[in-house]
């Protein structure tokens, strides 16, 4: 059980976005897309993925973060992703943009092949170092959510709460959804107690986030 306050990240130093800015600059590219944990690339290096549900924006986060408009591909039509989406991050990292749960407009057989390969993922890859739980910010943490966090927690896999689309979300709703997850957080180990708030439309929270990313070892 966290006891913990779960508060919004605070703005890194300067030699921190620094770090976070230089590694994001470097060379991104797609590597592959992964169907079954036979074809995941060699664990030689550290990986971070995008979890969330179908639509929170995880591939537009990976945009954003990497400063491309489509080295992720994005949709409006919840399921867009429906592997594992490789990206390198200069030599040292790897990107993951996963496919969302919850609801996809998907024939349910693929739906339920796709999460199934989701739950091996984020269970059984040594190389993980962090896994970023993408949360809605209009919405908070549902109950699809609940699912993977408990998953992440037996995992041992630390996790960090992201919410998304920040520019949407009306100034008088924030604190309220804030302490929805602060409260859902309360039970699970693996949390990470530091919540980012990002929109990828503003840039919000997007060079903490590089910074975040940077500063793991
Ligand atoms: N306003 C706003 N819209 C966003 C933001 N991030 C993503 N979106 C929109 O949300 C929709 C879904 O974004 P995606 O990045 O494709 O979502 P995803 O989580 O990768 O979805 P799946 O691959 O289907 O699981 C797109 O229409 C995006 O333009 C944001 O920060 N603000
Ligand atoms: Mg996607």
């Amino acid at each position: 059980m966290n006891t913990l306050p779960f508060p919004v990240v605070e703005a890194p130093s300067v030699e921190a976005m620094e770090r976070g800015r230089k590694l994001f600059a470097g060379r991104t590219e797609f590597v592959k897309g992964v169907v079954a944990m036979s074809g995941l690339p060699a664990a030689d290096r550290m990986e971070v993925c995008f979890a969330g549900r179908s639509n929170v924006g995880k591939s537009t986060l990976i945009n954003a973060l990497t400063g491309h408009k489509a080295l992720a591909r994005t949709s409006n039509t919840p399921g867009r992703t429906q592997e594992i989406n490789y990206f390198t991050l200069q030599d040292s990292h790897y990107l993951v943009d996963l496919p969302g749960y919850g609801f996809a407009k998907a024939p349910v057989a693929v739906v339920a092949q796709w999460q199934r390969l989701l739950k091996a993922y984020l269970s059984g890859r040594p190389t993980l170092r962090r896994a970023f739980v993408l949360i809605d910010g209009r919405h908070g943490i549902k109950a699809v959510d609940e699912e993977i966090l408990s998953l992440l927690d037996t995992a041992a896999v630390p996790f960090q709460v992201v919410l998304t689309k920040a520019d949407k979300v009306k100034a008088a709703d924030r604190e309220k959804i804030l302490d929805q997850v602060r409260a859902r957080l309360q039970p699970h180990p693996a949390a990470f107690p530091e919540l980012v708030v990002t929109s990828s439309e503003t840039g919000a929270g997007i060079e903490t986030l590089r910074a975040i990313v940077a500063g793991l070892d």
